[in-house]
């Protein structure tokens, strides 16, 4: 039998660390962590993952600042709040939901954000820092995967990883992550050639194309441990349902461990933004400190 690798019974327990970090913060620093979420327009799903990133915020004793813009907003306007949320000491951490309305630069944007309240971990400066092995804001999904991997199968060095898709904001610090943990890693995407040949070694398997079920079992060594990043939508006999990027039912059967969708790593995500705002604001809140005891030195 497969473990299910249960996604909301594991962010409970990163929360619950939260939550007491956020508690001692407040008892050291006399603020609360505060986490600015911007969204822009009316998509469904996005609408759901802020409503839910606010909920977990408020139970972990997080100050959120919620900025619901519609979708015509301007990107001098968009530009100007990223300005006033990175200057706001109450801020911690900042976060643009995505994807962005299409007339808005996305790229442009995850710049603009500072780097130290950048709680995605998106801003080019995170990204290279992450690829360096420096401290940085790490990508809440990939950290999230890495958390639910090392509860498995503790260390993972040593192990083949491979990494199904290669976007920015899961495929490529997935690898990354891997990679600093000593594994071997591939990355397979749409141009690679046979990619089962690769999958098909993998004691690591890690899903994030966005492709619904296309992960069967003939891309599977039996024994592998499979995580399953992928949401899709998909209608069947009439109803909308969830499914990831990998066919559950056909590929548990061989697993040492899998996630599944839902329940897998949608949850331990935002769990993760929660750590990151902890994080942030620690080192904010420090770094203000000790400026204000040098100020006072001089
Ligand atoms: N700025 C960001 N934008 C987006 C990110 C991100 O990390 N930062 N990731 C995704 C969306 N996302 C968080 O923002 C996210 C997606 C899904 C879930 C989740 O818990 N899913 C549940 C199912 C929810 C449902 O019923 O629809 C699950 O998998 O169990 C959390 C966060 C893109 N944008
Ligand atoms: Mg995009």
């Amino acid at each position: 039998m497969a473990i299910r690798i249960d996604g909301k019974l594991m962010s409970a327990q990163v929360l619950d660390d939260v939550a007491t970090d956020a508690a001692a913060f407040y008892q050291e620093f006399g603020i609360k962590p505060g986490l600015a979420v911007v969204l822009v327009g009316d998509d469904p799903a996005s609408q759901v993952y802020v409503r839910n990133k606010i909920a977990r915020a408020t139970e972990c004793g997080i100050n959120s600042f919620k900025h619901r813009l519609p979708a015509d907003t301007t990107q001098e306007y968009l530009d100007r709040l990223v300005a006033d949320l990175n200057a706001d000491p109450e801020v911690h951490g900042i976060l643009v939901q995505l994807p962005l309305p299409a007339h808005l630069d996305e790229e442009r944007i995850l710049t603009a954000i500072d780097p130290a309240k950048d709680v995605d971990g998106f801003h080019p400066v995170n990204v290279g820092a992450l690829n360096i092995g420096k401290e940085s804001l790490i990508p809440c999904t990939p950290q999230g995967c890495m958390i639910m991997l090392r509860k498995v199968l503790g260390d993972l060095s040593g192990k083949h990883a491979v990494v199904v898709g290669r976007s920015n904001i899961v495929g490529k610090p997935m690898a990354a992550l891997l990679l600093q943990a000593n594994c071997t890693v591939s990355i397979v995407h749409s141009r690679t050639n046979n990619p089962q040949l690769l999958t098909k070694q993998a004691d690591i398997l890690v899903a994030a194309v966005g492709k619904p079920e296309m992960i069967g079992p003939d891309w599977v060594k039996p024994g592998a441990v499979v995580i399953d990043v992928g949401i899709n939508t998909v209608e069947r006999a009439g109803q909308y349902k969830l499914v990831g990027d990998v066919h559950y039912a056909a590929v548990e059967p061989l697993t040492q461990a899998i996630t599944p969708v839902p329940g897998g790593v949608g949850p331990m995500t935002i769990a993760c933004l929660m750590k990151n705002t902890l994080t942030a604001a620690r080192r904010l809140e420090t770094q203000s400190r000790s400026g204000r005891q040098y100020a006072v030195m001089v």
